[in-house]
């Protein structure tokens, strides 16, 4: 089959408008609560925390100013201790001087705007550290409160990176570049090189045989390679063992992941390797085992540093001495002289990155990270900067995100993993369809045909929704030749297994030899050997017309905050809940711990009903959203399917993809609660 090609300018042209709408419905969102609300009721929220006031600066990461916050001494210091909020590390805030009663009114919005922002760098019981975005940005003084803010730095990465590609003249289009739009097939292997991997010694001799299979045909692979993980397959685990590979071939290597966690998750595991890397991204978003990899951290212990240090201290007492004067002009002084300090700082510590990047095998960064100067600066003259880009996950990112390293790095192979039968990335703008478009989303996911809705409104080659990945695409193009599957999954028993694998994956999934029969009542701590124990499969069916499902107004519900899947309601089916809770209960009364069963469901609503039965009856039960848990596992699994109507309705359910991700979390037991007839249907008419 020869591939559709793709015009690459429209594509750019698509997705950046796709972006934009994507953008605005996050902004709209978080500006609904922010504008919307007083400084009050956001830290009811716990998005915001008051009365605060600055109590020291200092130079920290990248020559940026740090500023230390305490609860204001007026209202009990740092004795006293933050209220309870959720603004975590890593999160972007708005610090903002607080408006005094009388100027409230008038000043309101325009002090909003004198704000300064960064992000958070720590939190602790007595304070919030700040690091500033703006390098000569004036700290605000007396008391100030702190306010999370959206996070627009992905969409920048991704919109330059549509820009450059958009723009980018045809005779700069490398070969990569034409295979991944459908312009070119994928170079066959070189025979020698296929030849010489018959006899690969492998770094891990434990892989199994697809996981071997998926190496080889991706350290053959001239310009692309799928791996195709489906749940519990090793995939991480085959990436690590081809990037030890590759490092044997003296490859350069950019390893990316669409979020922090996923490319700290390979750090750690290529850390106990031994390998030398360089982790670019803030620090203050990094696993603690991680940051010592940082380029940050290796910017300050690196034989180069000393040079940097220097000048860091010089800054250093510089900043003290601004809270020590309340001179004006004297303060003026200061921030000029820092600003020269800082410039000189800047370049020091570019040589110094860059001679850290550029002499590192393996940089590994989120996507939009790989956006950054760190990472572009070491492409030079004409020849790409590394010889790979890999992308963990890849199912999960965003198209554009998956663009931003290879545009960056001008890289001519690329190997992506994931599993596009799993939940695609959130997309928060499906709201604003056209009704034509929203018709045909519906059909879809009454038929529970993932594939219709993933194709939606595409036309001419060019794909008009940002739920279809680059993985999704490429496959599409190029079809299996340019794909490897794992198949033997190291999570489920093999009952558990069975219907996801026949349902989703050809009936090739097999399950490992260590975790086929695994029960729970074979739980390393002593459970009783009871009905439910020794089962893996349990379908408590609600048919008969009794557990009705109800529609319940989600309109600010957490379904949206959280990217779930609710839009503007949610249902629930309170008979169904209290099976659920009859069913955890068996469960813990024959000795399985709480922490060892998940609850999971696809509605928001239900899980609010869920959360206040169990919660507190069953301390250390985890409660979620079918999408929150997808990447999690646990010992076992209660579904809570929750429609039951008249019209057989599946709603989000019928999203393969959603049951899914559902039915393969559990690795002892899995126990479905639903109406066979509602939800019984969609899923024998898909056999
Ligand atoms: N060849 C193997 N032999 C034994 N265990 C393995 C093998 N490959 C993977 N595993 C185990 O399977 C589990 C899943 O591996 P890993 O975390 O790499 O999977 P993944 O596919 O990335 O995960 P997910 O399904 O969450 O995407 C891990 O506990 C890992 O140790």
């Amino acid at each position: 089959m020869a591939p559709t090609p793709t015009d690459i300018p429209a594509f750019a042209s698509t997705q950046l408008k796709l972006l934009d709408a994507e953008l605005k419905a996050e902004l709209a969102e978080t500006a609904a609560l922010t504008s919307n609300a007083s400084p009050k009721s956001l830290q009811r929220a716990g998005l915001a925390i008051l009365n605060l006031s600055v109590t020291s600066q200092r130079t920290g990461l990248g020559g940026k100013t740090v500023i230390e916050l305490e609860l204001d001494s007026a209202v009990g210091g740092a004795e006293a201790g933050l209220p309870e909020h959720g603004i975590r590390t890593g999160d972007i805030v708005g610090v903002q001087e607080a408006v005094s009663g009388a100027a409230k009114k008038g000043e309101k919005s325009e002090k909003k705007e004198k704000g300064v922002n960064g992000v958070v760098t720590k939190v602790g019981a007595a304070g919030v550290s700040v690091a500033l975005d703006k390098e000569d940005a004036e700290v605000p003084s007396g008391r100030v409160w702190i306010v999370k803010l959206a996070n627009d730095v992905t969409y920048k990465r991704m919109n330059d990176t549509m820009r450059s590609l958009q723009q980018l003249p045809e005779s700069s289009h490398t070969i990569l570049m034409r295979v991944l739009f459908g312009q070119a097939s994928p170079t066959p292997p070189n025979p020698e090189t296929l030849r010489e991997l018959e006899s690969l010694p492998w770094i891990d001799p434990s892989l199994n045989d697809s996981q071997k299979e998926a190496v080889k045909f991706a350290l053959a692979a001239p310009d692309v390679a799928l791996i195709h993980g489906p749940p519990g397959t090793g995939k991480t685990h085959t990436l690590i063992e081809l990037i030890l590979q590759l490092l044997k071939q003296n490859q350069r290597l950019l390893v990316c992941g669409p979020s922090n966690i996923s490319v700290d998750n390979i750090v750690e595991r290529l850390a106990s390797h031994k390998v030398p890397m360089v982790r670019v991204g803030h620090p203050a978003r990094l696993l603690p085992s991680v940051v010592q990899h940082s380029l940050d951290v290796l910017t300050r212990t690196s034989d180069a540093a000393e040079l940097v240090k220097d000048i860091r201290n010089e800054m250093d007492a510089k900043q003290a001495s601004i809270r020590k004067t309340r001179n004006g002009r004297e303060r003026r002084q200061i921030y000029t002289d820092l600003k020269e300090l800082r410039k000189e700082y800047r370049e020091r510590e570019r040589n110094c990155t860059d001679a850290l990047v550029g002499g590192s095998k393996v940089v590994l960064a989120t996507l939009h990270g790989a956006g950054g100067w760190h990472v572009k600066a070491t492409a030079q003259g004409g020849k790409p900067a590394f010889d790979v880009v890999i992308v963990d996950e890849a199912s999960q990112a965003l198209e554009a995100a998956c663009w931003v390293p290879v545009i960056a790095t001008g890289v001519r192979k690329l190997v992506l993993a994931g599993d596009h039968l799993q939940l695609p990335p959130t997309i928060k703008s499906r709201n604003s369809k056209t009704a034509k478009e929203s018709k045909s989303s519906k059909k879809a996911e009454k038929n529970g045909d993932a594939k219709e809705h993933a194709k939606e409104g595409s036309g001419a080659g060019v794909k008009v929704t940002l739920e279809v990945t680059m993985f999704d695409r490429l496959l599409d193009l190029h079809g299996d030749r340019i794909k490897r599957m794992l198949t033997t999954q190291y999570r489920m028993h093999e009952k558990i297994m069975r219907f996801p694998s026949e349902e989703l994956y050809e009936g090739k999934l097999v399950a490992a030899e260590a975790v086929k029969a695994r029960l729970l009542k074979d739980l390393p701590y002593e459970v009783e050997d009871s009905e439910d124990t020794r089962e893996p499969l349990v379908f408590w069916d609600t048919q008969g017309g009794e557990f009705l499902e109800k529609t319940e107004d989600d309109e600010i519900g957490e379904g949206k905050k959280k990217g779930s899947l609710m839009l503007g309601e949610s249902k629930s089916n309170e008979l169904e809940a209290a099976l659920v809770k009859v069913h955890v209960r068996n469960l813990v009364q024959a000795g399985v711990h709480p922490e060892d069963i998940a609850v999971v469901t696809p509605y928001n609503a239900q899980l609010a009903i869920l959360s206040q039965m169990l919660k507190e009856a069953f301390p250390g039960l985890e409660l979620g959203s079918v999408d929150g848990f997808q990447g999690r596992e646990k010992e076992a699994v209660v579904l809570s399917l929750v429609r039951s109507n008249a019209e057989h309705e599946v709603g989000f359910l019928g999203e393969q993809r959603r049951l899914n991700v559902a039915m393969t979390r559990p690795k002892r037991h899995l126990c479905v609660i639903g109406d066979s007839e509602s939800v019984g249907r969609y899923v024998t008419s898909n056999r």
